[in-house]
């Protein structure tokens, strides 16, 4: 069920949200958006900027917040607990969840709360690539987001399914939520995306979903900013120093330090006037290094490398790909430890010292203790160079065919903007490392290492020959 935004300043004044001089609107290209309803002006240097949108405390969505509403709702707060300890997130979208099955089956399992209504005023689509289709999601193939939004993915719908199965023996919940087939994965999926393209940071209250401000689009040039007064409600003041006149649409930063992938997987939308330029992939060992799965299983975390250009040059940093290219004769070590308990630990240690919680700082602990740093950072340089140039290869290659009229616009638009931004790092990154790799290949100790490798080398290839003649006599 909809709800069509011009019911929204009723639903507003219901709940006490105030709009001043400013109003929701259709806008030509970005959906919903707030735009002024008189000249604003807040001059350069003044404290108190005009307000034009304030919230109660009461209608803030988030994890706390979910759990007040389980007080008054006894029905909710058994799902809730059902569910059990989880980040804040699923609390938010289960609560979320439940508003929509209530929407869709008007069944009144629990007590509904103004956000039953305001989910209603929220669009049907978002433009994810979480929900984009089958035939849109390979335009994402060898950016950096192919594999974060099939992990996503996989994530949300083990979620789901948690969720299936710890309610399903609440009869009133087994009922609206799985017999009544009110919601589905669909539905968290998109519930998801709504989330992750509204919620705030606020200064007081976190990570929230704030109704009415959720309405405010982006700009690299924004003309509002978001805050926290002292009776905790959500308000949106103009910015000092802006003057905006009459209809013009009123806009908010949603960061300047985020990548091209980050904005696209946040929010659905590229703005190069707002991204940094940078970039992370996935990292993998070597296949056939023995020590690959405890590396693994030491790192905790998915192997990435972070590729970024700052200030016209590019940088890139890696922590695993300093604990893929080290060995035992580099003085890495794995150990199983049993604590008094009798748990049994993977532990690392690095030239004898116990590293494991150093781990996320590897590349700095080891570049300052290897006996040859630059021999290192040559190893690394090589493999990070390769692992860049397979995603170059393919992000060059040809996309697969489809019919233009199975993929939206905007992902269409998006995706190969993706594409573009990233192709164009990779390839300043790939030739930063072949310079940086040139480089190192003239360092004093790289050069005597070479030479002494090539030594003992050409040892190995006399006495080879020598043990062949031997076999030939
Ligand atoms: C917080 S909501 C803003 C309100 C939204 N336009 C709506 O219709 O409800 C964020 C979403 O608005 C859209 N959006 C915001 N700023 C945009 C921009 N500068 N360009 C394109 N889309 C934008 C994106 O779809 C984004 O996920």
């Amino acid at each position: 069920m909809a709800l069509p935004i011009q019911d929204l300043p009723a639903w507003a004044r219901l709940n006490d949200v105030s709009f001043d001089n400013v109003e929701v609107t259709t806008t030509v290209d970005k959906g919903y958006g707030v735009v002024s309803q008189k000249d604003l002006a807040a001059p350069e240097g003044t404290v108190e900027t005009p307000q034009l949108l304030a919230v109660p405390h009461d209608l803030i969505l988030n994890s706390l917040a979910v759990e007040e509403h389980a007080k008054e709702d006894k029905e909710f707060k058994q799902l809730l607990e059902a569910v059990g300890h989880h980040p804040p997130r699923v609390n938010v979208l289960l609560f979320l969840l439940v508003q929509l099955a209530r929407n869709s089956s008007h069944a009144h399992v629990g007590v509904s709360n103004p956000w039953t209504q305001y989910l209603q005023f929220l669009p049907k689509t978002v433009l994810l690539p979480t929900v984009w289709t089958e035939d849109e999601r390979p335009l994402l193939k060898g950016t950096s987001l192919e594999v974060a939004v099939g992990a996503k993915l996989r994530a949300l719908d083990n979620e789901f399914e948690m969720i299936r199965e710890a309610s399903s023996d609440i009869p009133c919940w087994n009922g609206l939520l799985w017999h009544s087939g009110a919601v589905s994965l669909k539905d968290w999926v998109h519930l998801d995306a709504l989330y992750r393209s509204r919620c705030l940071e606020l200064p007081k209250s976190g990570e929230s979903m704030v109704p009415c401000i959720d309405m405010i689009n982006h700009s690299s040039d924004p003309s509002a900013y978001y805050d926290q007064n002292s009776d905790y409600e959500a308000i949106l003041l103009l910015r000092p120093g802006v003057s905006m006149s009459k209809g013009q649409e009123v806009t908010i930063s949603y960061g300047d330090t985020k990548s091209a992938a980050e904005m696209l997987f946040s929010y659905g939308f590229i703005d190069p006037e707002s991204t940094s330029e940078s970039l992370v992939l996935p990292l993998a060992p070597f296949p056939d290094d023995p020590l690959a799965k405890a590396k693994l299983v030491a790192f905790g975390k998915a192997p990435k490398v972070h590729v970024a250009r700052e200030s016209g040059s590019i940088r890139w940093d890696s922590n695993f790909a300093y604990l893929k290219c080290v060995n035992e004769e580099d003085g890495l070590d794995f150990r199983i430890l049993q604590d008094n308990e009798g748990n049994q630990q993977l532990r690392v240690f690095w030239q004898d010292e116990d590293v494991t919680d150093q781990i996320s700082e590897f590349q700095k602990l080891v570049a300052q203790t290897h006996p040859l740093p630059e021999v290192l950072r040559l190893r690394v340089a090589v493999s990070v160079q390769e692992n860049l140039e397979i995603h170059l290869k393919q992000l060059k290659s040809e996309l697969p065919r489809h019919d233009s009229s199975t993929i939206r616009e905007e992902c269409l638009k998006h995706g190969l903007l993706l594409r573009q931004i990233e192709t164009s790092l990779l390839e300043d990154a790939i030739q930063a490392l072949e310079q940086e790799k040139n480089s190192l290949l003239e360092a004093e100790n790289v050069v005597a290492y070479l030479g002494s490798m090539e030594t003992s080398n050409s040892d190995l290839v006399g006495e080879e020959a020598s043990n062949e003649a031997d076999d030939f006599s």
